[in-house]
């Protein structure tokens, strides 16, 4: 029996293979959920001037009340300076003029014969946005790998950035195979099982904004395994589920082999998810993912989607975990570190149900998965537990 590797030393040992992309200029508004290749600089200063916050007068220096000399509205800024005892009626978002050193709401001024006179005087300053205090041209408002949110995106425009530079979109082939493999759902004989684990694994890659394609379900079967193996020649990824283990009709080593990939490690100390396969075919990299569904599952939650996003241009791309109690005892671990199916409610967790690597009921319910040290003890009820919450991988 081969060695198993530790799971932090696999993923490692994965990463370290993600292939490297060209990078594409893509408009700054098709940037959610990618990562700028390099950092971001301010081709310009927000705001560009002093801008007033509120409706209502800018003031120049006195106690009032002010000769309203006109008005500067967002866009159609006044073109003079005020001098002392003058104001001009302003909107929010508009040029403070020079000369004005506060601006007076609306609410507490009273207009009369073109005079203004305030209930209270402003402080210096006061809901005067100053020019820059945002950013200023230059700065690195975003860095490099920052992964892109709406916020991202609206401060890389107003940054002045029409578009950034990225990898171009990871291509990943999704292949499940197996016999018993009913590709229609609803028309599925006794001894079939409708294929699951090829949708279940692309849309856990939705979210990471990579093209996927989508083969199989494959029967176990040479022929047709190097037909289905033809069509991933352009994928950078390919991820089979299925066939990863001994048995005799686990054919999905052979063919990779037959396609020219190369093993690069087989096995992981991991439960549910031993059998994991990793292999590169030239800069391609192969993850055959164990067929038991939750085995596919949580082998793409903890090396698929990184992966995926490392190629993407993640400089942090494993998942992330919170320390969470346990709300309900919880049984000692065997020789395997074990990733539980679990319900947080922010609280505590507690088990999803079955851990049976076949069990989707659970799967389906849980909302993490809690992370149990091989040899670990029985833990007890609020013991602390390393919890990966499942949205935030
Ligand atoms: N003698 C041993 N048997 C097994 C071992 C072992 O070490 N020695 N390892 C077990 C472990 S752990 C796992 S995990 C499974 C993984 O096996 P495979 O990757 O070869 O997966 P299959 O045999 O093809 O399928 C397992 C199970 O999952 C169902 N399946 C497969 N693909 C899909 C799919 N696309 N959609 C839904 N369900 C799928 C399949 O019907 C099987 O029930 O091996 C153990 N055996
Ligand atoms: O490792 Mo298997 O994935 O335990 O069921």
């Amino acid at each position: 029996m081969s060695a198993l590797l530790g799971l932090e030393e696999a993923q490692a040992r994965l990463l370290a293979l993600a292939p490297v992309l060209p990078l594409e200029n893509v408009p700054v508004e098709a940037m959610l959920g990618r990562y700028p290749a390099e950092d971001v600089r301010a081709a310009r200063t927000q705001p560009p001037a002093d801008l007033s916050a509120m409706d209502g007068y800018a003031l120049a220096p006195g106690n009032g009340p002010w000769a309203l000399v006109g008005e500067s509205r967002a866009g159609s800024p006044f073109g003079n300076a005020l001098t002392a005892g003058q104001c001009v009626r302003i909107s929010t978002g508009a040029v403070v003029p020079d000369g004005a050193t506060c601006v007076l709401l609306q609410e507490d001024a009273a207009m009369a014969d073109g005079r203004v006179t305030a209930s209270a005087i402003p402080d210096h300053g006061r809901h005067i946005r100053r020019r820059g205090f945002d950013f200023r041209a230059s700065d690195v408002v975003l860095a490099r790998g920052t992964r892109m949110t709406a916020g991202h995106i609206a401060l890389a425009l107003a940054a002045g950035h029409r578009q950034l530079a990225a990898a171009r979109p990871v291509r990943v082939a999704v292949m499940d195979s197996g016999d018993e493999l009913a590709p229609d759902p609803a028309n599925c004989a006794p001894h079939q099982i409708p294929a699951s684990n090829g949708a279940m694994i692309a849309a856990m890659l939705a979210p990471v904004g990579c093209e996927v394609l989508r083969l199989g379900p494959i029967g176990d079967d040479m022929a047709a395994l190097a037909a289905a193996l033809a069509q991933a020649e352009n994928a950078d990824i390919l991820i089979t589920s299925g066939g990863a283990s001994v048995g005799d009709h686990d054919l999905i080593k052979p063919a990779l082999g037959q396609w020219g990939a190369q093993t690069a490690f087989w096995k992981v100390a991991i439960k549910p998810g031993k059998p994991l396969l990793v292999a590169t075919r030239g800069a391609q990299v192969v993850l055959g993912l164990p067929g038991n569904p939750v085995s596919s599952f949580v082998t793409a939650f903890l090396f698929a989607l990184p992966l995926v996003r490392a190629a993407m241009g993640s400089p942090d791309p494993l998942p992330r975990s919170i320390t969470l109690p346990a709300a309900q005892p919880l049984p000692a671990v065997g020789k395997r570190r074990e990733f539980l199916r679990a319900v947080s409610d922010g609280q505590g967790v507690r088990l999803a149900g079955s851990q049976d690597s076949s069990a989707l009921t659970a799967l389906a319910l849980a909302n993490c998965l809690i992370d149990r040290p091989a040899g670990a003890p029985a833990a007890s009820l609020g013991e602390a537990l390393r919890v990966f919450p499942l949205q935030n991988g």
